[in-house]
Parts: structure tokens; sequence; C-alpha cells
């Protein structure tokens, strides 16, 4: 028997799995949600998931298995993961492992068994918060008594630890671009690398002179984790590049653009994390489902005088979903036109940002 212990005290009981230290450890995260009904191990492996516990509502998790070369890092900084019911993949031919294999491998430790249904409804109606998996309800006790919010959020932003220690180049034949990597899901280089590009990626400290020294013909900002709003030196030094390169921000790079700009961003209350998020293109008009990983959403008030133009809309909730400067060519997207296993039909952004390199420096 084990347990999830909100900050609130609300409590939710399980069965460990994967690698418990046990003796006084306690594992620690955020504890949010994603609808999804299948990408476990996208999600797993998504940087943008540093410091959380993760929840999944589909109530079978890891039918399929381990797939390595399907994972968005190298690395995971997820703190811990909670299913209903997991499964051991059994019915997947081509698997490299079990997930279970993998959190022992990767040092996830899981919850399963839990009432996934009862801690979604209680997330949805009190709001994100930080929350402990602890082996004995006494932990808790003692942990929330002495608990800071550092413990959660760490003084050294999330980003920092997700991004790359050092810059390295993706070959390709066509032009090349610089991503500041916040953290970046794999899926958004193949999807640059697809299109022909030859990639330069920059840990997330870079100056942007450093990035102009490389002459690049555009610029992508890529997703990550933690909350935006403590990263103003990142969006003060990527203001400086607004006027002076082609740019995509991909959600954590959204914010991060909008912030360069002037704008501000603010916390969701249970954040938006699945994979049918419909948002609408305010240009034409179409809707499109797509998927989301955020707890933080750019204000649309703070927009005002920015030069940035709401592109984007979710239709839930009515928060910004992307933007378009009206001087400079700069797009953003805080949904995941990435996204594996899908929906796909969002990756056409990165041709509209293929077109506006092409105007820009001609065809390649
Ligand atoms: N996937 C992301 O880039 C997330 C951005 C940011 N960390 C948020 O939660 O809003």
């Amino acid at each position: 028997m084990a347990w999830l212990v909100l900050s609130d005290g609300k409590a939710f009981e399980g069965e460990k799995f994967g690698p418990w230290i046990g003796g006084d450890h306690v594992i620690k995260g955020e504890v949010v949600f994603n609808t999804s009904m299948c990408g476990y191990q996208e999600m797993i492996t998504d940087l943008s998931y540093a410091g959380q516990i993760l929840t999944f509502t589909h109530p079978q998790i890891g039918n399929y298995g381990w797939h390595n070369e399907e994972s968005e890092a190298d690395k995971v900084l997820l703190k811990g993961i909670i299913v209903r019911e997991l499964s051991a993949g059994e019915g997947s031919l081509h698997a490299d492992g079990s997930l279970e294999d993998f959190c022992m491998k990767q040092n996830i430790p899981g919850l399963k068994g839990v009432d996934t249904r009862a801690l979604t409804r209680y997330i949805r109606n009190n709001g994100t918060m930080p929350g402990i998996m602890v082996e004995e309800l006494e932990q808790a006790a003692a942990f929330w008594q002495k608990s800071t919010p550092q413990d959660f959020d760490p003084e050294k932003h999330w980003v920092y630890q997700a991004t790359s220690d050092e810059e390295y180049v993706i070959p390709g034949n066509g032009p090349e671009l610089a991503v500041l990597d916040l953290g970046a899901k794999k899926n958004i280089l193949r999807c640059l690398q697809k299109r022909g590009y030859r990639l330069h990626v920059f840990p997330a400290g870079t100056p942007s002179q450093k990035i102009m020294e490389l002459r690049p013909q555009g610029l992508v900002l890529s997703n990550g984790p933690g909350d935006p709003a403590r990263l103003p030196e990142i969006a003060e030094n990527m203001g400086k590049l607004i006027a002076e390169l082609p740019i995509m921000g991909i959600c954590m790079g959204h914010q991060i653009m909008a912030m360069a700009a002037g704008a501000s961003t603010y916390k969701l209350p249970f954040g938006h994390r699945g994979g049918n998020h419909p948002v609408q293109n305010k240009e034409t008009g179409k809707v499109t489902m797509t998927s989301q990983n955020h707890g933080y959403a750019v204000s649309e008030e703070s927009l005002r005088g920015t030069g940035f133009n709401i592109m984007y809309a979710n239709l839930n909730d009515g928060t910004v979903e992307g933007l378009k400067h009206e001087k400079y060519p700069v797009l953003t997207v805080q949904y995941h036109p990435e996204a594996a296993p899908g929906p796909e039909e969002n990756d056409e952004i990165f041709d509209r940002f293929a077109e506006i390199l092409n105007a820009k420096w001609g065809e390649m």
C-alpha cells in the first residue's frame, strides 16, 4: 500500500510500482493530469513535465509497451506517475520493454490502482497543487509541516535542468535554423529536420548575440518546463531578436516570445494536458483538435501594444493559443503542432514558418 497525498491533506490510496527508495524518502511534485488516450511514453519523456507527478486519466496504461526510439528526450525529469491499471504490455510484439521496465531504468516511481477519476475531478475542482507519494500517511503529515515552495519549484529553474549542456548540430541540406532548447521535444526537431533544415541547437541561457553570430535564417524556441514568468532573462534576451530573424515559438517558446514583447503570463487553474483541445484559427475560422501540455497561458489583455495579434484561440476556455506579430515574421503556438502520437492536423504551422523563411530568403 502507498499513497498520494496532496498539499491540502487529501489522500488517494494505491499500490507502488517501479523504484521506491523506501525509508523516509518522499516523492514530490506538482500533481497534474493528462486526458490523452495514448502516448504515455511521449508524455513521460516530455521534459515539460519536469518536477511534476503525472496522472493518466486513461484507465489502462502500458498496454503497448516501451519503444526506445519514440522517446521525446533521453533524460526524464518527471517525478512520478499515477495510473488506474498498469498493463505489462503483453500485446506488443515489437516493444523494447514494458513501461515498468522503463520506470525501473529511469528511476520513475509509480502508483497503480488509484482512483484516477476521483483524483482528476478533485484537481479540476480544487486546482493543480503540490503532492507527495509516500508509503505511510504519517510521513505526509511530517513532510507538509516543514515543506516550503522550493520543494516543488527549485531555485534553479527547471528549464536550466532540462536544456542541453552544450550546443549541437543536427545535419541537413537546407538552410540553417537556430533552436533555443528550453527542454525540447525530439519531435519538434524531427518536424524541422523532415523539412530539410540544418539545426543548430543552443542551450537555454545562450546570449542572443551568440545566436546571431551563427547568421541563422530563422529561430525556433522549444517547449519547456516550469513557470515562464520566472525566466525574464530569457525573454529579455529573445526580445533582442524579434526584429532580426523569422521566429517560431512553441508552448514555452510561445510564452517567452509574448513576454519578450512585453506581455505577461498567468497560471491556469488546472492546465491543459491532453490530445483533444479544440483550437480556432482566427484568420480562417478553421477549428482543429490539438495536443496540449501547459499549466500557464499568455494574458490576453497584456498583449495590447506589444505588436502581437491573437491568431489562435482555445474553444474550451477562450485562452490565447497562438500569436502573429503585425510587423515582424514571428509566429507562436501554445499547443503542440509536433504532437506524437497525434493529432497530426496541426503540423501545417511548420509549413507556414517555411513559407515565411522562403519569403525572406528565397526558396530553399
Ligand atoms: N509544454 C510546455 O512548453 C509548457 C510550458 C510551461 N511550462 C507551462 O506549463 O505552461
